[in-house]
């Protein structure tokens, strides 16, 4: 399988790291703007090789036609929040580059699954749908999946169990309407509030929780001015669904046709990930909050999606 990762900065050099010590894939190819940036990272990771225990994967540092017959395309290509920028002022810039930049992949990759990083995600994923011929369930977002690792974290430290045990989504919009469906969440089978009476533990404050995996990033992007470890193993677990065929549920952005009353909008629900992508849609009955929450996220991202 090849994987070609565009944008190597904070985020896609962590991706490729992934793919070197971990994945099964026989090509690498990393491409950046700044083109000597992407060939040092790829020179560095191969000097990890003698060491791990990956399968040696060809390593590319090079343009787009290096991308050529891609299996799998990762795009983290955009420009950062500058000083005195708004949000909006982002998705504007980062619609132009990847309007551009969607274009190229395509001309060298149409059979491909491309998983779009740059933010604002989804909205950057329908502008890319929008400027390409890719069908919905080969062009997604990695939505709230990174939402979601941070909410079961956060939930495993307060039930205390390894969150690999957890399950639960965080869906909506991977921003500041995200919501938690409680009604779908269980911790080793049980409901979170019967498992936490039955052992003794205080039942979670959900609106206190959901703030918490919100922040979670606004926190780590305040200290260090990224994040990326969570995001890169989300887009990692996303590239071993489609790698394995495997069937996982994984919540990502998807155009939704219908699906939960909305129709036009890319948003994050619950996918049934194999080979071909997005193989599934799957449709869980909403509480009647969650569903209010859900259109909520709706609201939010068609607004921002007006923007561009
Ligand atoms: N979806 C998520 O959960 C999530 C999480 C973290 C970061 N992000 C987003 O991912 C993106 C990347 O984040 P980062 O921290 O790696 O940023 P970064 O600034 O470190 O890296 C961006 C890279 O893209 C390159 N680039 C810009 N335009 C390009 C083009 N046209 N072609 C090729 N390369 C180009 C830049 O040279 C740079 O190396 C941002 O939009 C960020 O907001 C999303």
């Amino acid at each position: 399988m090849k994987v070609s990762v565009i944008g190597m900065g904070a985020v896609g050099t962590e991706i490729v790291g992934f793919l070197v010590n971990m994945s099964e894939v026989t090509e690498i190819v990393a491409v950046d703007k700044v083109r000597e940036r992407a060939e040092a990272e790829i020179w560095d990771f191969s000097h990890t090789t003698p060491f791990t225990y990956a399968k040696n994967p060809r390593l590319v540092a090079g343009g787009m036609e290096d991308t050529q017959g891609s299996d799998i395309v990762v795009i983290t290509a955009g420009a950062q929040l500058q000083k005195g920028q708004t949000r909006d002022d982002l998705a504007r810039v980062n619609s132009a580059i990847l309007r551009e930049l969607i274009a190229g992949v395509e001309r060298h990759s149409p059979g491909a699954i491309v998983i779009n990083v740059t933010n604002p995600v989804d909205v950057m994923t329908q502008v890319m749908l929008r400027a390409s011929s890719y069908p919905r369930e080969r062009l997604i977002s990695a939505g709230t999946l990174i939402d979601t690792a941070r909410f079961l974290r956060i939930l495993s430290e307060h039930v205390r169990i390894d969150p690999k045990n957890l399950y639960g989504y965080m869906l909506g919009d991977h921003g500041a309407t995200g919501f938690i469906p409680w009604s779908l969440c269980r911790v080793c089978g049980a409901e979170v509030d019967t498992f936490c009476r039955q052992n003794g533990l205080p039942l979670v404050d959900r609106e206190a929780m959901r703030q918490q995996t919100l922040d979670a990033g606004y926190r780590i992007f305040e200290r260090k001015g990224n994040t990326n470890h969570g995001i890169a193993a989300s887009v990692f677990r996303i590239i071993r669904a489609i790698e394995g065929n495997e069937q996982s549920i994984l919540p990502l952005g998807v155009l939704l046709q219908g699906e939960y009353g909305v129709s036009d909008l890319v948003m994050s629900v619950p996918c049934v990930i194999g080979r071909r992508g997005v193989e599934r849609i799957l449709r869980h009955e909403f509480a009647p909050e969650e569903q209010a929450a859900f259109h909520e996220s709706e609201r939010h991202l068609r607004a921002l999606r007006a923007l561009v």
